[in-house]
Formats: structure tokens, sequence, C-alpha cells
């Protein structure tokens, strides 16, 4: 699989052109270009406050840019709405899982299905249905997902994203929180999801999870790209062990 641009028209799937948006005098995301091609699966990865969520919620259309562009399949997203991106086939995963904890599992993912997708109610719940059945959720359908454990409430994000049919899946600490084997477990529904086809964007800083799963990292720090390439490329690369893994180079030297 080639990694940048190999969809049928040689366009990528998404590209970032010089993206940026500020808060205040702060700019969180700083001119990034980036290509990602289809059937992809991307790690971005970058210290606290790099501005790796602002980057999903441009992409994701949650906040407008203030300036440069973001392309999908080489059509022009930049002035659309999220609503719209979903329909387009973006969808995400949020930090913290915040699913209508009143409604059940079920319910949760029907939401997804008929307001994502845009399907009748037939097609939502089959497609309810198969997506539970994907995340491992479908025995817990009938559950309130307001009384599901993390890992089960991480699975319930998966599966509301996906039951919007997305071609690209935007990632958001999904791991973040879970027990070493609950990653494991969380690992084999994410590689599953890529397998099926769906191109992946994944912020994480549980680099051993995402390492299992993306060909290719991106690494920021202040909204800039500091460096991308193979993971372990990426990790080796002395930039990203000073900044990322705060490893200080000097004093591991001296040592
Ligand atoms: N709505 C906002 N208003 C003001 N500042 C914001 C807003 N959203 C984010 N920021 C600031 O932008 C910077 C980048 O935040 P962002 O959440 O994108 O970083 P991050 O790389 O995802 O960090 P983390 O790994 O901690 O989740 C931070 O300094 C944050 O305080």
């Amino acid at each position: 699989m080639g990694l940048v641009a190999d969809t049928a028209a040689g366009v990528p799937l998404l590209e970032l052109r010089a993206l940026s948006r500020s808060f205040g005098a702060l700019r969180v995301v700083d001119g990034l270009d980036l290509q990602v091609a289809e059937g992809e699966a991307l790690g971005v990865i970058g210290p606290n406050g790099a501005g790796k969520t602002t980057l999903m919620n441009l992409i994701a259309g949650d906040i407008p840019p203030n300036g440069g562009q973001v392309l999908f399949a080489g059509r022009d997203l930049t002035g659309l709405p999220a609503q719209e991106r979903c329909r387009a086939g973006i969808a995400r995963t949020y930090q913290v899982p915040q699913p209508f904890g009143g409604l059940t599992v079920f319910e949760n993912v029907l939401v997804g299905a008929i307001f994502g997708a845009g399907a009748g109610e037939k097609a939502a719940r089959a497609q309810a249905r198969q997506v539970l059945e994907q995340t491992g959720l479908l025995d817990k359908a009938d559950r309130l997902a307001g009384a599901l454990p993390l890992l089960d409430r991480k699975r319930l994000e998966l599966a509301r994203a996906l039951a919007s049919r997305p071609r690209l899946l935007l990632l958001d600490e999904i791991a973040g929180g879970l027990t070493e084997q609950e990653v494991h477990a969380l690992l084999q529904t994410i590689r599953a999801i890529h397998a099926s086809g769906v191109t992946l964007i994944w912020i994480e800083h549980i680099v051993h999870a995402l390492v299992a799963v993306v060909a290719r990292l991106v690494a920021l720090d202040f909204g800039r790209k500091v460096t991308e390439g193979a993971p372990q490329d990426v990790m080796n690369e002395p930039a990203v062990r000073e900044i990322y893994m705060g490893i200080d180079l000097a004093e591991e030297a001296a040592a």
C-alpha cells in the first residue's frame, strides 16, 4: 500500500493545506500540511498542548480554521460544518466518551446511523447492529450507556462513529485510561476496523498501542510538524525523543 497518494485518481483521501488555528495570540495549529491516503493508518503524537485535539477539531469541522484548507477526496470542505463533513465520510471519537447516558447502547448507535449517515430507520437499525457486532457490544445492546464500564464506553465511541459509515475515522486518545489488557482488547477491534477499509488518523499518548496499528507517524509540537515517517524512525529522532518523550539527551549521554 502506498503511503501518500494512491486513490484511484491519485488524490489523497485527506489533504490539509497550510491549516492554521489560533486562540487569542496562541498559534495552536500553525500552517500544517498533511496528506493521508485512502486505506492508510496514520498516528499523531506530540506533547500535551501540541495542538493534536485542535487538529482533530479542524478536520471534523467542530471549529473553523483561521487559515488554510481541508480537502477530502479532492473536495474542499473548509467552510462546511461538522454534520456535512460527517455525511461526506469523516467521523470522530472524543477523548472523553460522550454517550447519551439515559439511552441504551443500541439507541446511541442508532442516533449516529440516522443523523450521521442519513439512513432511514430500517437501514439505520441494520447498520447499528452491524457496528455493535464489529465493536464487540452486541450482547450489551440493551444496557444503558451511562452504566457501561470504561472499555465499553470506548467501544461505544467507536460504534457511534462507525454508524455513519465513515471513510475516515479520527480517534482521539481512545486508549487513554484503560488497563494494559483492555488496551490489547481495543487494539484488536481497531485493527479490524482498519482492515475493513476505513482510513484512520489516531492521536495517542500510548505509543506502543499506536505503533501496533499505524504505518506512519507524524510528530507535532507547537502546532507544527516536527517530523513524519515510519514509526520506528520517528521515535528514534532525537527531536522527538527530546520533545515528546521528555528524555534529556545531554543527561543520557553524560550518564
Ligand atoms: N477553545 C480553546 N480556547 C482557548 N485555548 C484553547 C482552546 N482549545 C485548545 N486551546 C489551547 O490550545 C493548545 C493546544 O490544545 P490541544 O487540546 O489541541 O492540545 P493537545 O495536543 O491535544 O493536548 P493533549 O495531549 O493534552 O490532549 C493548549 O494550549 C490549549 O490550552
